[in-house]
């Protein structure tokens, strides 16, 4: 066939951008299931590759404006923080679990496993499920410390988790189903619902749970000290 190169000028161009353009969405695409699979690999030595496509957890430096603490309080322009650093810089570590079918998944096992958590429970928050729920709801924003790891495992609904960074400033996380997030010992932070009011967490725990917030300050708790002191070495990440 004979191709006239001017008169299908526009054509051929066509062809060329689509054809580089869905190249490129490709090559995305593989780069974030990849980019999925070393963090997963990252957290779980022993992990299988499975290649469902995992969301991002979503994690922000926060404004300090006083409006409704269940707002995202984004700073504009917004600055997130990544799963690394938040890690590398906080401690906090987290995992994204199958929301419904953890059980068969194993990857709970293993953490509980590996990590020595042989307490359970399952805590719901909402103004409906929740006895004392105001007060309750005031005290998890009190910015506060524990003396054990606080671990949460989201099932249902959303909030957000907040903690200071290595400089005082809050960081924001939100956590939706399937997020697993642990807190270090000694960590300053504070716990809100979102605009949907409720969230349905698994509470994990060694031994006999002690669920006690230290109010800040705590500075001089053991707890605290120790955070401080592993922080200023940079907290290893997996
Ligand atoms: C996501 S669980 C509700 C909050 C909580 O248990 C806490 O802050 O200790
Ligand atoms: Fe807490
Ligand atoms: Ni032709």
């Amino acid at each position: 066939m004979y191709v006239d190169w001017r008169a299908h000028g526009f054509e051929l161009l066509f062809i060329f951008w689509l054809g580089s353009y869905l190249y490129c969405d490709m090559t995305r695409e593989a780069t974030q299931v990849r980019q999925g699979d070393k963090r997963r690999a990252r957290t779980f030595s022993s992990s299988s590759s499975s290649r469902t496509r995992i969301r991002m957890v979503r994690a922000w430096y926060m404004d300090d404006s006083l409006d409704d603490q269940r707002l995202e309080h984004q700073l504009s322009p917004p600055r997130s923080v990544s799963l690394e650093d938040l890690a590398k810089n906080t401690g906090v570590m987290y995992y994204k679990l199958d929301p419904k079918k953890y059980e068969e998944e194993g990857k709970l096992s293993r953490i509980k496993e590996e990590r020595g958590y042989n307490y359970m429970d399952v805590i719901q928050v909402s103004p409906e499920k929740m006895h004392n729920y105001e007060e309750r709801i005031k005290v998890f924003f009190e910015e506060h410390l524990h003396t054990d790891e606080e671990i949460r495992f989201i099932t249902e609904g959303s909030g957000y988790f907040d903690v200071r960074d290595q400089e005082d400033h809050w960081i924001r996380i939100e956590v939706t189903p399937g997020d697993l997030i642990i807190l270090p010992a000694g960590i300053y932070h504070r716990f809100t619902l979102d605009t949907k009011n409720y969230i349905k967490a698994m509470r994990l725990f060694t031994g006999e749970p002690v669920w006690t917030p230290h109010n800040r300050p705590a500075d001089n708790m053991e707890a605290r000290k120790n955070y401080v002191l592993q922080q200023s070495k940079g907290f290893m990440v997996k």
